[in-house]
């Protein structure tokens, strides 16, 4: 697989995302353009403007962020090629002069303010909650003069960065939160195996199908196969419409992920399959005997055996 040459992520500079693309080797020295919503990153990727975009896709706190699950879930089809974790810090910035006494209309992206509620609840009576597309994008809006808010929820690093007064530091109710962010490219890449690592999918709910999320869960159950996240997402046609948005651990070149996917597919014909990378912590799964690489090769030859070259 060729390194991506050119790189977008969820900006403006200064967000927790770009704090994860620059943890990716070569990331750094490469082209860096920053998009303003997760949707528009994954566009630039499918129009080729750019090879690969960084996104936030999990949060310890939090759980899915669903701008990402909804945007990559639909569309050209697009790969995640590999995972990076981030620890979050939040601060309260301001412009220079504000006190925290005065600070009441707080600007934040929706994760960031969820986040830090019990903070905000604790210490500002009636806050009053600004949107913003990014931590970082409410930072840039004190100084570049927004008045609309007096206050921003950022890392301390764009507060510094932008020569923000910080009132208050280590806002989050989890002192130890940590967000996952996914770098998603074309789909002609496939990462290599590495024995440690992760599949990522999204399966539509069949329609008028009792029993399919138990026969969903049973495909990886069966092949031993552990997930670490699955989500239910509103595909917005219609009301009732659900995909699942699912982590497995493995890589499709594993017999037992592969096995799960067939199985999956003759259930949920609309499977799409998101990628298999490495795992950002390393962690290998306890496989075990009967789910091995070996046991499925075991079972195919034996089965061979008995068909001889009569089709399957
Ligand atoms: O807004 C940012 O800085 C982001 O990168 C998105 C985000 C927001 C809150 C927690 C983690 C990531």
């Amino acid at each position: 697989m060729t390194q991506p040459s050119s790189y977008t992520y969820l900006g403006p500079e200064g967000t927790f995302t770009e704090a994860a693309l620059l943890q990716v080797p070569g990331a750094g020295e490469a082209r860096r353009v920053p998009a303003s919503t997760v949707a528009a990153a994954l566009d630039a990727v499918r129009s080729e403007a750019v090879d690969a975009a960084m996104v936030p896709i999990e949060n310890s706190v939090e759980g899915g962020v669903s701008a990402t699950l909804d945007a990559i879930a639909v569309g050209e089809p697009l790969r995640i090629l590999r995972e990076e974790l981030v620890p979050i810090t939040f601060v309260l910035a301001a412009r220079a002069g504000t006190t925290l006494g005065a600070v009441r209309r707080i600007a934040t992206h929706g994760h960031a303010w969820a986040q830090c509620r019990s903070w905000v609840d604790a210490t500002i009576a009636d806050a009053e909650y600004f949107p913003s597309s990014s931590t970082a994008a409410a930072a840039y809006g004190l100084v570049d003069g927004d008045e609309s808010y007096d206050g921003a929820i950022c890392s301390p690093l764009v507060a510094e960065r932008l020569g923000l007064a910080v009132l208050a530091e280590d806002i989050g109710d989890v002192s130890d939160a940590v967000t996952r962010f996914v770098l998603v490219g074309r789909p002609d890449a496939l990462p290599a195996r590495t024995g440690a690592d992760k599949t990522t999918l999204v399966i539509p709910l069949p329609e008028d199908h009792p029993g399919a999320l138990m026969q969903i869960l049973d495909q990886f159950a069966a092949r031993g196969v552990n997930l670490s996240r699955i989500e239910s997402r509103p595909t917005g046609q219609f009301l009732g419409d659900y995909f699942f948005s699912v982590d497995a651990d493995g890589h499709v070149e594993d017999a037992r992920v592969a096995d799960a996917l067939k199985g999956l597919h003759r259930i949920s014909p609309g499977l799409r399959f998101l990628g298999s990378y490495a795992r950002a912590d390393r962690r290998s799964p306890a496989v075990e005997r009967h789910t091995s690489d070996e046991a499925f090769s075991s079972a195919d030859h034996w089965l061979g055996g008995i068909l001889g070259d009569r089709p399957r």
